[in-house]
């Protein structure tokens, strides 16, 4: 069979030492080019589930598939293969090595899979170039205000172009205006690239250029309407 979705999560159940479930039976479905927005109140579990669909954190119940391959089905190295080739993620504090230059840390995720250096390197620079940061490559992340931070982070997260594009709060410390900038470019990055992401947000602002906005809670995810 075919899948359809670029992401499928089925009957998903997590609970967490309290012991306090914080989700069972949570399904949800991304496509190819969409873009969905996950709100929810503090302490519900959001990033918990970004972090199960990254394979950074084990469901007790349920599957997670990308571009058709189960998660739960792989040993370590295989969903380490997985997570390096397939998916981006952009992590609220950014998580920009200090001691790589600018062009090193967006070329990582490409130099741990392809053994072609220069190109990783090229492909680099060319991805700065698109998150408007070309010709700072050598520079380090202690000459970046935060709003650059997080574009550098954009850039490192696309240049292996994941199927699956992950963001904890990607505009968390960011001004409006530098937040709307972030934001244009990551649903530039999904849709462009015909990628599948799902981003968590606190804010009105980002969840209102996602595609659809999911609401979490106990019973998994619920659609909002009206936005
Ligand atoms: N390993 C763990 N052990 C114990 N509790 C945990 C663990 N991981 C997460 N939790 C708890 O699970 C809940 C969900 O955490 P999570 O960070 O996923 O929430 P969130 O919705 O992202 O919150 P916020 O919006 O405040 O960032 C929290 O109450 C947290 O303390």
């Amino acid at each position: 069979m075919i899948e359809p979705f670029l992401l499928a999560v089925r009957a998903l159940g997590k609970s967490v030492p309290g012991p306090r479930e914080l989700f069972r039976a949570l399904d949800l479905d991304v496509r190819a080019g969409e873009l969905v927005a996950i709100i929810g109140e503090s302490g519900v579990g959001k990033s918990t589930l970004l972090n199960i669909l990254a394979g950074l954190d084990d469901a007790d119940t349920g599957s997670v598939a990308i571009d058709g391959i189960v998660l739960g089905e792989l040993d370590e190295t295989a969903r380490t293969r997985v997570r390096r080739e397939r998916i981006g993620f952009v992590f609220q504090a950014f998580h920009i090595l200090p001691y790589l230059t600018l062009r090193q840390n967006v070329a990582l995720p490409l130099a741990l899979i392809s053994p072609d250096q220069a190109a990783a390197s090229a492909r680099a620079e060319a991805m700065l170039d698109a998150v408007g940061l070309g010709g700072r490559g050598d520079g380090y992340a202690r000459d970046l205000s935060g709003g650059e931070l997080q574009r550098v982070a954009i850039a490192r997260a696309l240049v292996h172009r994941p199927a699956l594009i992950l963001a904890d709060e990607p505009t968390g410390n960011l001004d409006p205006e530098t937040a709307a900038r972030v934001l244009a470019l990551f649903a530039d990055a999904v849709r462009g690239n015909g990628a599948a992401g799902v981003m968590v947000t606190h804010s009105d602002a980002s969840a209102a250029i996602a595609d659809r906005v999911l609401t979490l809670g106990r019973d998994g995810l619920v659609e909002r309407r009206g936005v």
